[in-house]
C-alpha cells in the first residue's frame, strides 16, 4: 500500500515469484471511468473506490482460498479501504505501507513512462493517505531502500506474523 508511485507493483512482483503466488494489480480492477477520471487529472474520491475494492478484495479471497497466499498492489490510503478490502476478501490480510518523501516519489513518476496517473495528482494521494496505526497489521518501509532490502524485511515479518497467529 502507499501512494502512487511509491514502488508496490515493483516489490509484488518480487515478493510473488519468492512465493509462487499469485499477484494482483490494483490498477487492473478500476472501472474505465475512475481510470479516465485519473487520466484526466482528477483525484478518485469515496464512491470511486468502494466497489473497487470490493471487486480486488474478491480476488484476493479467491486466490489465498485456492492458494493459500496472495499478493496485491493496492494503494489502500485510508484505514476505511483496508478494512473494506479485508472484508472483501474474507480472510486476514497484512498491509506494507511503502513511505516516502512527497519530492523523491515525484521524482520516480516523472521517470515512469506509459503509465495513466499523472504526477500532479501526488498531493491528493499525500492527501488522503492514513498511515496505518500500531493496532493495524501493518508495517511500513522506507520506500527509498534497494528492492532486495525490501523483500528481505517483508519475508521477515511475515514469517513473524505467521508463527505468531500460530501460537
Ligand atoms: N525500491 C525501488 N528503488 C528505486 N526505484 C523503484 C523502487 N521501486 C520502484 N521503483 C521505481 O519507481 C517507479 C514506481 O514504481 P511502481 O510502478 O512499482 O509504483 P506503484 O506504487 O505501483 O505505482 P502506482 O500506484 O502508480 O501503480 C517505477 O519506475 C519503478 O521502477
Ligand atoms: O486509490 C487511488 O487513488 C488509486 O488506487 C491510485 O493510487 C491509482 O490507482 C494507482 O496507485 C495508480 O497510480
Amino acid at each position: 500500500m502507499g501512494v502512487s508511485g511509491c514502488g508496490k507493483s515493483t516489490l509484488v512482483a518480487h515478493l510473488a515469484r519468492h512465493w509462487a503466488c499469485p499477484a494482483f494489480e490494483g490498477d487492473d480492477f478500476h472501472a474505465p471511468a475512475s481510470i479516465a477520471k485519473m487520466r484526466a487529472g482528477r483525484p478518485l474520491d469515496d464512491a470511486d473506490r468502494w466497489p473497487w475494492l470490493d471487486r480486488l478484495g474478491a480476488a484476493i479471497g479467491a486466490a489465498v482460498t485456492d492458494n493459500g497466499v496472495a499478493v496485491a498492489a493496492c494503494s489502500a490510503l485510508k484505514r476505511s479501504y483496508r478494512e473494506r478490502l479485508e472484508a472483501a476478501a474474507g480472510v486476514p490480510l497484512l498491509f506494507v505501507l511503502l513511505d516516502g518523501e512527497r519530492a523523491e516519489i515525484a521524482e520516480r513518476l516523472g521517470a515512469r513512462t506509459g503509465h495513466y496517473m499523472p504526477p500532479n495528482l501526488l498531493d491528493s494521494q499525500f492527501a488522503t493517505l492514513e498511515r496505518p496505526t500500531d493496532d493495524e497489521p501493518a508495517l511500513a518501509l522506507h520506500c527509498y531502500q534497494p528492492l532486495t532490502e525490501l523483500r528481505a524485511a517483508v519475508l521477515a515479518w511475515a514469517r513473524d506474523m505467521a508463527t505468531a497467529a500460530q501460537r
